[in-house]
């Protein structure tokens, strides 16, 4: 074994404990070089980590150390939450969706890219924060849900960007998409209501990998839901199913859920309209209630919560089916 094979195996084992597999060692001469893998690390993590990386590779014998990040590219995917109109609880299952998607092991951002109504500062308990720019990228906010969010809220004033075409506004949507994400690989995208040239515009540009439809069950068996479907075939985007929101009445007294518009016909909808059924959110009070004060039920254990997750799970098995 020569020096050099000695003074890295020196080194690999005093930077094993800090580096946690991030580092890769060449010694030549009195000279370290260490690539450091710093994906999904955020700015001040990675900082420290080189820090202490540096002071421990100076081994007796090293007099330069180089130090060299790299990340890799995340395969970044969007789910993007559509409706045909507004009202319906889209910002309400974007935001539980993300959140149960994240409690089933997926790394999940947020994107809230309603320009008429920018809601998920509030549903994720953020209102009133701004985000910074870090080399010239947003950096998403943390929230209390392990789910980073960015918002629209942040860019524009409110009700300005109401007179806005579809270019304008994918183009503020960029700054969202292309932000620092770190290893968030799936990005849940909540969709301004509507099926204009804003949603179109924004979808062709940024290419959702898929689409979910929320609709309450009258819409269902009118024509916005399948306005909704259409505005993704037109895109060519798949559409993953249709949530029903607001399905069924959960009394807040004891509980027990009653159906004023019948049952079964969403699924019955779906099935016509030719895309999967995903599942039914009852309209319950303590999910306004806990929406309103940004405490989103699918972080808990209820029964609210549940509902979510049964979405979510199949979500995630549709991710699971595509490549990348
Ligand atoms: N399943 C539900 N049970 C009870 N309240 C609900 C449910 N889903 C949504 N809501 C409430 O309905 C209102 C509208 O929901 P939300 O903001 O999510 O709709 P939206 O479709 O995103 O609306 P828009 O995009 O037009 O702003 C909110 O007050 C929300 O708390």
């Amino acid at each position: 074994m020569t020096d050099q094979t000695n003074d890295r195996a020196a080194i690999e084992a005093v930077l094993a404990p800090i580096a946690a597999g991030r580092a890769t060692v060449r010694v030549e001469g009195g000279r370290a070089s260490i690539i450091l893998d710093v994906t999904g690390l955020p700015d001040g993590a990675q900082n420290a980590l080189e820090t202490d990386i540096r002071a421990a590779a100076a081994i007796p014998g090293i007099d330069e150390v180089r130090v060299a990040r790299t990340a890799q590219r995340v395969n970044r995917r969007l789910i993007a939450v559509a409706s045909g109109k507004g009202g319906v609880g889209k910002s309400t299952v974007s935001a539980n969706l993300a959140i149960a998607l994240a409690r089933a092991g997926r790394k999940v951002g947020l994107v809230d890219a309603d320009i008429y109504g920018p809601s998920q500062p509030k549903l994720m308990g953020v209102e009133g924060r701004k985000p910074v720019a870090h080399d010239k990228k947003l950096v998403p906010l943390a929230t209390a849900y392990g789910v980073p969010m960015l918002s629209m809220g942040g860019l524009v004033e409110e009700g300005q960007a109401i007179a806005w075409r579809g270019p304008m506004a994918a183009g503020a949507l960029t700054q969202l998409v292309d932000a620092n994400w770190g290893a968030a690989d799936t990005l849940v995208l909540d969709l301004p209501p509507g099926t204009g040239d804003v949603q179109l515009t924004m979808i062709q540009k940024h290419r959702p990998a898929g689409a979910v439809i929320v609709s309450t069950p009258q819409d269902l068996a009118l024509i916005d839901a399948t306005r909704a479907i259409d505005l993704f075939a037109k895109a060519g985007i798949p559409v993953i199913g249709i949530v029903e929101n607001m399905a069924g009445y959960a009394c807040p007294h004891c509980g027990e859920v009653s159906d004023p518009f019948g049952k079964g016909g969403a699924e019955a909808a779906a099935e016509r309209l030719g895309v999967p059924f995903l599942g039914r959110i009852p309209l319950d009070i303590a999910i306004r209630t806990a929406s309103d004060v940004g405490s989103p039920p699918a972080a808990g254990n209820g029964v609210e919560g549940a509902a979510f997750a049964e979405v979510a799970g199949k979500v995630n098995a549709w991710l699971d089916t595509q490549k990348g």
